[in-house]
Parts: structure tokens; C-alpha cells; sequence
């Protein structure tokens, strides 16, 4: 065996159940390196392993034709060079055009939002339409990704650097029950390492491009100016004094410096409105009107899930503490509160002082994911963009950002007191 496959496997960091010889799993082949040692990895557990490369995205344009025949000649040479029992490409753009480019990118733009396509993908098409696809085959799907999972719970992987549970928390919870993530306990080195060592054709080449097409366009921008040709610039109208500084792109996110020129100060965007096709903006990054005491989230069903599996052991306190939020890749995370509310708590949340739900927590559409302090903040992400949930390793889920909550005039006192303080849940590790 292999020096770093057999270190490894020594040291049991491979801790997936094996499954028993002969039994068949479906691998996503991208045509990098992760997806390739996951299948190897797979095949030395003695299954039958297929691999399938997925085609999403084309619109006829040569250069991006071109980097999708490279990943899928990459991918077809790594199930040829490992003796894949099976490879097979699926043409997957409608499903991609109707379930994600369409609704959640263009449509969110429209909509004055900033989208997050990557967790549409993972959750309607690799773990939507791919895994159905999968099933006809074998009954499981394994793909690259840096995450681990056991029961239907996800976890962090163990190379923090690359762990993308970020990207998986809007994965369905029975999806969960059917994937495979077999880099769990690997890091990115030895992934590297372990390919160069077997000689693998893709050993060295640089991380997948995706399935997703922003990157391949160079920007937002000249994308949407194309499939939206016909959304004019809005008016960016000073919060503070009410006065129109100018015409702006109705793509700009919150936060987000605008360039004006001929003005005395950097002035970023507080707030949109899409109806009226404004965007307000505020002079200077300490400005008050930019900041937020956090941000209203409709939750994905891996956090209703997680509340579901809560409610068999605690009260109906709305309030739960000791958990961490991202707001994007990569970022580290920050402690938060989390509060249950309903539609109606929602439109008028008051001081939110309420502690105890009255409705049942099946009911709950909206969470607050709310930053522990004395004082709002600026904001770290902006509607339609996910935040993501953390009980320690466990990944909760979390949701899609609906809106800034501006309107808690001062703390409340289990806003400053309970920051720390953290709940009974016992996580158990993958
Ligand atoms: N076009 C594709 N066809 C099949 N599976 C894919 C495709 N793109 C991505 N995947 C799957 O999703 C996983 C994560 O994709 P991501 O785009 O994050 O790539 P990555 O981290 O660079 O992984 P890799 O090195 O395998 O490309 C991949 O490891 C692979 O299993």
C-alpha cells in the first residue's frame, strides 16, 4: 500500500463505516484531484465504485466549451487510470438553468439581492438531481468535498482550512443519509501528496473550476448585464440628507463602497430598494445607518432538523446560545445568539424580549442570528447570501439572509448577559 494511504489508514483517521465488498457507490468525478482520491479511497474499501461527471452549464461560448471538455477528458482519464467500474457524463443544464441560474441568480439580482448559486447547486442539483440520478445505480453518492457526515449530521472536516460544510448546510437532512464524504479526516497536503504517489494524471492540477460559471465571465457584472439588459442604474440617494449623488449599478451589495465621483467622503451602500430602484447610501464606514444587531434568516431544513431533534429535550425557550455563524467561506466564525420567531414576531420584533415561544417550533419560518453586544454593527453579508450554523464541529444549518435586523434600539439584557453562556446540547463526534 501507498507510504500516506497506509499512515492514514493506520492511524484510523478513515473513520466512514466500511461497507461490505461489493456493494456499489456512485463518485462525482470533477476531473481535480479531491474527486479522484475519494474514489480511490473508495475502491480500497473493496466497493464497486462508478464514477459520473456532471455537465450544468454551457452556453455556446468557446472559451467556457473548452474548459469543460478539459475537466471531463480529466475526469474520464482518472476513471480510466483507477479502473472505475463505470463512467458516465449527465447533461444536467436545463435542470441547472430552471433550478438554480435562473430562480436564485438572476431572479435574486432582479430582486435587489446578493445570491449565493454555489448552495442552490450543491442542494438541487449535485444533491438534488445527482443523487437521485445516483440511486438508480447504487443507493449511495460520494463526492470531494471537505466535510464529514454520520447520521445524517454534518460535521466539520478536520483540515479547517478547507472545510466546506459552508457549502453544504442547505443540503437536504435525508440527502445527508445517502453521501459519502470521504476526505472527512484528510488534508488537502496529503490529498496532493497521495495523488502525486499514485500517479494519478490530474495529480497536479490546480483545483476544479466547478460547475458553476461566474468565474469563467470575469464578473457579476457583464453577466447579469446580460441576462438583465434591461435593468436600468438606480439613484443612490444620501440617507442622511436625502439628497441624489447619482446613478449606480442595481447590482452593488450592502456594505459595498459605491464610486461617486466629485464627493468629499467614500460612501457605501446601507440599504435597497428594489420596487423603487434606490440604493441608499451613507457617508463613511462608521456611519450608524449602516449597522445591525444581525440578520433575519429563512431557515434551510437542516436547522429545522436540528430544532426537531432539540425539541425532544428542552423547553420552548426561543432563545438559543452558545453557537458560532459564518456568513461566507473561509470565515471564521463568530459567536452568536439565535432567536425562533414567527412571520408576525418578525414584522414588529420590538426589544425581542420575550423568551418564550408560544406557537410550536415546527411553526418557526424565520431565525435571527443575532451578533452578542451592547451596540449593532456593521454588517458582515447581505440578503440573500447564507449564514451559516455551528454547535461546535456540528454543522446546524442556518439559512438565507432575508434582512438586516435594525430595529432592537438597545440591547435587551439576554442579548449582553447570555453571550457566553452555551447549551446543554451534547454533540457527539463524527
Ligand atoms: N462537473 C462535476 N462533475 C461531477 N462532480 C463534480 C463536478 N464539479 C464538482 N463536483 C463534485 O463536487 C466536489 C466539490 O466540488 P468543488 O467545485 O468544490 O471542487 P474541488 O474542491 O476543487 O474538488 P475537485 O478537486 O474534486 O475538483 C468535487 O470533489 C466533486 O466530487
Amino acid at each position: 500500500m501507498h507510504r500516506i494511504a497506509r499512515k492514514i489508514l493506520q492511524e484510523r483517521l478513515v473513520h466512514q463505516q466500511l461497507h461490505s465488498k461489493g456493494s456499489e457507490i456512485t463518485v462525482a468525478l470533477s476531473g481535480g484531484v479531491d474527486s479522484a482520491i475519494s474514489a480511490w479511497l473508495l475502491k480500497q474499501e473493496g466497493l464497486r465504485v462508478r464514477g459520473v461527471f456532471l455537465r450544468s452549464w454551457g452556453t455556446g461560448d468557446e472559451k467556457e466549451d473548452c474548459a469543460y471538455r478539459d475537466d471531463r477528458l480529466a475526469a474520464q482519464q482518472v476513471a480510466g487510470y483507477l479502473k472505475l467500474d463505470d463512467f458516465q457524463e449527465i447533461d444536467l443544464r436545463p435542470e441547472y438553468w430552471n433550478e438554480v441560474f435562473m430562480p436564485h441568480f438572476v431572479e435574486g439580482y432582479r430582486n435587489g439581492l446578493t445570491p449565493n448559486p454555489d448552495l442552490a447547486c450543491n442542494r438541487y442539483i449535485k444533491f438534488g438531481v445527482l443523487l437521485r440520478h445516483a440511486a438508480r445505480q447504487t443507493n449511495l453518492l460520494a463526492t470531494g468535498h471537505y466535510a464529514r457526515c454520520q447520521n445524517g449530521q454534518l460535521f466539520r472536516a478536520f483540515d479547517r482550512d478547507k472545510d466546506q460544510t459552508y457549502f453544504l448546510a442547505s443540503v437536504a437532512p435525508d440527502a445527508l443519509t445517502r453521501l459519502r464524504f470521504p476526505l472527512g479526516h484528510w488534508t488537502k497536503k496529503d490529498v496532493r501528496a497521495l495523488a502525486r504517489e499514485l500517479g494519478l494524471p490530474n495529480a497536479n492540477r490546480a483545483s476544479s473550476r466547478g460547475i458553476c460559471f461566474v468565474g469563467r465571465r470575469g464578473s457579476i457584472t457583464s453577466l447579469l448585464d446580460e441576462f438583465l439588459p434591461t435593468s436600468a442604474a438606480w439613484r443612490a440617494i444620501d440617507v442622511d440628507t436625502g439628497r441624489l449623488l447619482g446613478f449606480v449599478s442595481p447590482y452593488l451589495t450592502l456594505g459595498q463602497r459605491v464610486r461617486l465621483g466629485g464627493l468629499p467622503h467614500a460612501f457605501y451602500v446601507c440599504d435597497k430598494d428594489p420596487q423603487s430602484g434606490v440604493l441608499y447610501v451613507c457617508a463613511g464606514r462608521s456611519n450608524p445607518a449602516l449597522f445591525c444587531w444581525g440578520y433575519e434568516v429563512e431557515p434551510f431544513d437542516l436547522w429545522r432538523a436540528w430544532i426537531d431533534r432539540e425539541q425532544a429535550r428542552s423547553t420552548s425557550d426561543c432563545i438559543r446560545r452558545g453557537l458560532h455563524f459564518q456568513a461566507w467561506y473561509r470565515q471564521t466564525p463568530s459567536p452568536c445568539i439565535v432567536r425562533l420567531c414567527n412571520q408576525a414576531e418578525s414584522a414588529s420584533p420590538g426589544d425581542a424580549a420575550q423568551t418564550h415561544l408560544e406557537a410550536n417550533l415546527q411553526s418557526i419560518q424565520l431565525i435571527q442570528v443575532i451578533v452578542p453586544g451592547s451596540k449593532p454593527s456593521a454588517p458582515v453579508t447581505a440578503p440573500g447570501q447564507a449564514v451559516v450554523l455551528y454547535h461546535n464541529d456540528l454543522c446546524i444549518g442556518g439559512g438565507t439572509v432575508r434582512r438586516l435586523i435594525r430595529e432592537l434600539e438597545n440591547a435587551p439584557p439576554w442579548l449582553t448577559n447570555c453571550a457566553a453562556r452555551s447549551t446543554s446540547l451534547v454533540v457527539k463526534d463524527a
